[in-house]
């Protein structure tokens, strides 16, 4: 569904540069339901907005749901943007207006042109979203979930493929941001909808099939959160029962070149080491530090 190859983002101020995304490679499958964490400045909402068509790339590939995003016309992405990809902010004042109703903030967007269809849909999907019984409330009377739920309706008005949500609970309390979650969850299982969601809280990224890190903009990893691979993972290493195991996927370019997780130089001795040891064993490449003596044990 999403294919990105590094992909770099330079923003031009008066008189500085800043990278925010420094070479990013990337792949979401379709129907898939992921996370991006990150710390604060590493790129997260830039490359949100790369992926929802309100931003263009500097250089790198940009596939979605086979569009090349470097091509598309300012028409196109119009176009991609109101069609294609579906937006859920944390800040509720870029998804709401407080003095219509949930079912007039829903109806906004659609494209249909007539009125009673248009009317028809917003209550299917307020229905959807749990909020049958709140269609004529205005949004300042919703609470703050709720308002959430009506955001989460307005992002699917057009039957987008992919939906992607900036800190989606960011502003609501831990019971209210899980039944949020459970939403996204029940509507990527039942419509099949790709759903990215940023965020920098980890609990939450637990509630996805797979959390993506990105630090420095530069690079992503991607931490297997399955728990089936991990214990694949951990059988491999032969430490089944060890908490310290830890296993990550790091994304490898087309010449085999590989950035390892500094934590995990850090963890072997290696982080400013120049050279490591590459050992060969039946079916995995151990990585060492570049001092390791084969009479040590392992
Ligand atoms: N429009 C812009 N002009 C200049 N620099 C920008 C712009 N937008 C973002 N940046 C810079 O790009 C880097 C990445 O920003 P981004 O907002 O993508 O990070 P983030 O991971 O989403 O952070 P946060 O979690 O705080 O929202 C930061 O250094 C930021 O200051």
């Amino acid at each position: 569904m999403i294919t990105c190859e590094n992909l770099v983002k330079i923003y031009k101020t008066a008189d500085i540069e800043v990278m925010a995304l420094q070479g990013l490679n990337l792949e979401v499958k379709q129907g898939e339901m992921m996370a991006i964490i990150g710390n604060s400045g590493s790129g997260k909402s830039t490359l949100l907005n790369m992926l929802g068509g309100l931003d263009r790339p500097s250089a790198g590939r940009l596939t979605i749901d086979g569009i090349d995003m470097q091509k598309l016309t300012d028409q196109e992405l119009s176009r991609y943007k109101r069609e294609t990809a579906g937006f859920v902010w944390q800040n509720k004042a870029r998804n709401l207006i407080p003095y219509l109703t949930a079912r007039e903030n829903v109806e906004i967007p659609m494209l249909l042109h007539d009125r009673k269809e248009k009317r028809k849909r917003a209550i299917e999907l307020l229905e959807a979203v749990g909020l049958g019984h709140r269609l004529n409330n205005r949004l300042e009377q919703l609470s703050g979930g709720e308002q959430q739920r009506v955001a989460i309706a307005i992002s699917l008005a057009n039957r987008p493929k992919l939906l992607l949500a900036d800190e989606p609970t960011g502003a609501l309390d831990t019971r209210t941001s899980a039944q949020v979650m459970e939403l996204l969850r029940n509507l990527n299982a039942q419509l099949g909808i790709t759903i990215v969601i940023v965020t920098h809280d980890l609990d939450l990224a637990k509630q996805v099939d797979r959390v993506v890190a990105i630090r420095d903009g530069r690079t992503s990893s991607e931490m297997i959160r399955r728990a089936d691979e991990i214990e694949a993972a951990d059988g491999a290493g032969g430490s089944a029962e060890s908490d310290d195991t830890h296993v990550e996927y790091a994304v490898m370019d087309r010449s085999g070149r590989l950035q390892v997780p500094e934590h995990y130089l850090e963890a072997i001795g290696a982080r400013n080491a120049d050279k490591v040891l590459l050992r060969l064993e039946e079916e995995r490449i151990v990585l060492l530090p570049a001092h390791w003596k084969s009479h040590e044990k392992m």
